[in-house]
């Protein structure tokens, strides 16, 4: 067995490899356990099994040939039958950062509802405004009346911002306000934060669970499925393809351009052209495409336009930003978290598509911009993801109180599991374009794919699939995972 702080590697027969998470033991040794209080709670006395086995994980990888090595297992989430803490000993607290995502609301309710139904738990604060809210701001006291209904409601009601990570003046909030439990909800740059948090609380050996709950609407998230309000992100855009298409429909040569968000990876809009047929071309990050000449953006347009009467462009906030910066000489502008600025993308290719038709007088265009950005983000999650997010949070607390730490929950093939925080941080998820789920886009909308067979080889050589086996397999960027359903 290796162990380093963030990820404990166990190896068993025929390859089998458990990259575990933490556990307070680790650096605590001989802390008691107590017996967990879910036995005793009337709604769960009819689980056959009330508490998840010790040794049960979850493989990475499900698509296997005879002969494969077991591979990567995480450990399973759920109930264990001890817990490290005692109900009236918990002092938990919620804090959610970066951008806004449908269901964050409902991960805060289930946590307090969790901790407090489940665990008897009723000290739980909500720290105002994201990380730099630990130590500039109030706390919010959370209780079940509290949260009752923010499920309904979109955003966060203990705020978000980027920036103000300062971990050791958070740290000195959590050790200063006796904190032992320590829910952070937010994508990429937020579980690399709270990495840090964990290292730092390990360091001074304090007894606090840190348990990640992982959030971006943009799907970017690695090893997980998907995460949580994507789907009702892709619902929502679809009313924004809808209204374009009836735009483009309704003139003649009409263009309807929809941007969609996907900072350096197109799932949103990728699923949203699938799912909504009436798009010609979807443009993502991924996918470097050309406008002028042939096989260029262009000449597909003319061409749809005398074929169809009507166009329908749907394109991520980060596609063609390297075509916008050749043109616009932009500055290298970074938010408070240092991730880019990016130009608008849609804005640009709008002015640039009715700048060509007015140049070569072909075709007389009327083209329509929609730029739903922030409303498919802002609204309250669906039904599905509210489900989705109701098992991240009780997953997140049933770890936290069985003393995992340093570690984020999430659905691995469906089912969930507790991922080292570092798993989740190296690599950020992709489209793979050479990928089955692409070509389905791309046969879906007969757009062309930009690339040469010079191009594709590339493509293929940088991002081979380990296996050939699985449709959209590729999709991750943990090369293993497949979209799935979630069940615990
Ligand atoms: N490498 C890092 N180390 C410590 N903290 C970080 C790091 N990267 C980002 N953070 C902090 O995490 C918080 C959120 O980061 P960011 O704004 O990048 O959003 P995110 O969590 O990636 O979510 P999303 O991109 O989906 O909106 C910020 O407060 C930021 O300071
Ligand atoms: O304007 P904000 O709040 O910085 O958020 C924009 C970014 O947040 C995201 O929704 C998630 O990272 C991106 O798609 C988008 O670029
Ligand atoms: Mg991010």
């Amino acid at each position: 067995m290796t162990n380093d702080s963030q990820m404990k590697v166990v190896a068993g027969e025929a390859g089998y490899l458990l990259e575990d998470v933490p556990h307070l033991t680790d650096y605590i040794p001989q802390l008691p356990t107590f017996p967990n209080p879910l036995q005793f709670n009337p709604a769960y006395s009819v689980v056959k099994q009330y508490f998840v086995n010790l040794d049960d994980t979850v493989a990475q990888k499900i698509v296997v040939h005879k002969s494969s090595p077991r591979g990567t297992h995480f450990r399973r989430a759920g109930p264990r039958q001890r817990v490290y803490f005692e109900f009236d000993e918990v002092h938990a607290c919620i804090v959610t950062c970066g951008g806004l995502c449908p269901g964050l609301n409902t991960v805060i309710r289930e946590i307090v509802c969790g901790l407090h139904y489940m665990y008897g738990v009723t000290r739980i604060l909500g720290i105002d405004g994201g990380y730099r809210g630990f130590y500039a701001k109030n706390t919010i006291p959370l209780t079940p009346k509290v949260v009752n209904d923010i499920h309904k409601r979109g955003g966060t009601i203990i705020g978000t911002s980027r920036g103000g990570h300062d971990t050791f003046k958070i740290v000195d909030s959590i050790q200063d306000r006796e904190i032992n439990q320590v829910y952070i909800i937010g994508g990429d740059g937020t579980q690399k934060g709270a990495a840090a948090i964990y290292q730092e609380i390990r360091r001074r050996g304090l007894k606090v669970a840190v348990a990640g709950i992982p959030k971006t609407i943009d799907n970017d998230i690695s090893v997980i499925d998907k995460s949580f309000g994507f789907d009702t992100a892709v619902e929502e855009a679809q009313r924004a393809i809808n209204a374009a298409h009836v735009e483009a429909e309704s003139t003649e040569n009409g263009i309807g351009v929809v941007k969609l968000m996907g900072r350096y990876s197109g799932f949103i809009a990728m699923y949203a052209t699938l799912a909504s047929r009436d798009v010609d071309c979807c443009l993502i990050p991924e996918s470097p495409f050309f406008l002028e000449g042939s096989g260029g953006l262009y000449e597909y347009l003319e061409r749809r336009l005398k074929e169809n009467g009507h166009f329908v462009l749907v394109i991520a906030e980060g596609a063609g930003q390297d075509l916008l910066a050749d043109e616009l000489h932009t500055m290298n502008e970074k938010d408070a978290s240092g991730n880019k600025l990016l130009q608008d993308v849609g804005l640009w290719i709008s002015h640039k598509i009715k700048d060509h038709f007015a140049k070569t007088q072909r075709l007389h265009i009327t083209l329509k911009y929609i730029d739903p950005t922030y409303m498919i983000r802002a609204i309250p999650s669906n039904a599905s993801d509210n489900v989705y997010c109701t098992l991240l949070a009780q997953s997140a607390v049933h770890g936290a109180m069985a003393g995992y730490t340093g570690f984020t929950v999430g659905p691995v093939n469906g089912r969930h599991a507790y991922i080292p925080f570092n798993r989740i941080t190296e690599t950020q998820n992709k489209v793979v374009i050479t990928d089955r789920m692409w070509a389905r886009l791309l046969s879906s909308t007969n757009q062309p794919s930009f690339l040469t067979p010079k191009d594709v080889l590339e493509a293929k050589k940088e991002e081979e699939p380990p296996t050939q086996l699985l449709d959209g397999e590729n999709c991750k960027d943990s090369k293993d995972a497949v979209a799935a359903t979630t069940s615990t």
